[in-house]
């Protein structure tokens, strides 16, 4: 699947993802009203509604991008009817030629994050017969869990085709309370072929009141001494544990790329040129443009010297643009779709602008 979202952005010349997360105070009462009178206010009338705002975006935006995002939780609360209306975006969306990735931001236990990835990525079987349900071609995932609650994603990805986007440094400002902090390890530049060079130090000591002891850090760095230790942010043992996964060869595409990318937000660019060298055959899906405060400025880092390597996602910039500077004045709501094409291809202007 990596190869045909490569093919979809040297096609289109746009590194560009729209999300699909749309808002009720988004959608102009031009597409509401009709859905209420026939449907009254219920939340069959929303699952309706959502489906035919993405639908009008959708129609005015495929021919200038490879791809889109529809953010399960903005269907999940509408219920059934909403998870119903994300299930028809995501299957409109694949028939106008769009990959989709589905971002549900999913990782539990290992035998949760199968039945996950069946659902997101795979297929069920009731009985004999096969159902495809929320057939989005990737996904997003929570590494927190660690390593069992990845795999069962890869595996499916192998079996059916797919990718998966796992979260490495988010771009939401208190994404550092965890992701920042600092962990000891051992040192050593990062050699991909050696298959990586972390080795997470435990510790054995006692703890104080303040915290880890100098003793116990010590103890930990045994023989070598504390020297051949280094302190590193956890989001950077997490991409390496990416990179790693995304060297397995059943999972690189053609294109040199992997199904396993990372996510990497656009509104933390210094740190996004340190994590596209650790993970070199991971596309990076960068957030953060637009609503959150990223520029084309902040996106150069993110792309490799061959101009791939990164997709910026624009979501509530994109499908809410018509309320937005510079598109309010020129665009009633009844047009909104044809706001956010305008806004896709000022983004595009502004990242070929950045990155050359
Ligand atoms: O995985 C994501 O897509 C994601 C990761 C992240 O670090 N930050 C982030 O904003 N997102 C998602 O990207 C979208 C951003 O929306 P806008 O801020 O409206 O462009 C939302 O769907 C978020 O859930």
């Amino acid at each position: 699947m990596i190869d045909q979202l490569v093919a979809g952005i040297k096609k289109t010349e746009a590194p560009i993802v729209v999300g699909l997360d749309p808002q009720m105070k988004f959608i102009p009462d031009e597409v509401k009203n009709p859905v209420f009178d026939e449907m009254g206010e219920t939340l069959e009338a929303a699952g309706e509604i959502l489906f035919r705002f993405n639908k009008a975006i959708v129609d005015a935006v495929c021919d200038l991008v490879p791809a889109v995002k529809p953010q399960i939780a903005m269907y999940e609360r509408f219920g059934i009817p909403g998870l119903a209306a994300y299930q028809r975006t995501i299957d409109y969306c694949k028939s106008r030629g769009l990959v989709v990735i589905g971002d549900v931001k999913r990782g539990d236990i290992g035998s949760t994050s199968e039945a996950y990835a069946d659902a997101h990525l795979g297929r069920v079987m009731v009985g004999e017969r096969e159902y495809k349900l929320f057939d989005a071609d990737f996904a997003t995932v929570n590494p927190y869990l660690g390593s069992d609650g990845v795999v069962p994603f890869l595996k499916v990805c192998d079996a059916q085709d797919k990718g998966i986007f796992v979260l490495v440094k988010t771009s939401n400002p208190s994404s550092g309370e965890f992701q920042d902090r600092l962990v000891l390890v051992r040192a050593g530049e990062f050699d991909e072929d050696a298959g990586g060079s972390i080795d997470t130090a435990f510790f054995t000591g006692k703890k104080n009141k303040g915290g880890l002891s100098l003793e116990s850090i010590v103890l930990a760095a045994g023989k070598d001494g504390l020297r051949s230790y280094v302190l590193r942010p956890m989001y950077e043992i997490v991409a390496e544990e990416v990179a790693r996964w995304a060297r397995e060869p059943r999972l690189m595409g053609k294109s040199g790329y992997s199904e396993v990318g990372a996510v990497v937000g656009a509104t933390y660019p210094e740190m996004g040129k340190v994590l596209r060298k650790i993970m070199p055959h991971s596309f990076i899906l960068v957030p953060g443009y637009g609503a959150q405060g990223g520029k084309g400025k902040d996106l150069t880092h993110f792309f490799n010297k061959d101009g791939l390597g990164a997709i910026v996602n624009s979501s509530r910039g994109i499908i809410a643009a018509y309320k937005q500077e510079p598109y309010c004045d020129k665009y009633m709501p009844e047009n909104f779709a044809d706001a956010s094409r305008a806004a896709v291809k000022a983004m595009r202007k502004d990242i070929r602008e950045a990155i050359g």
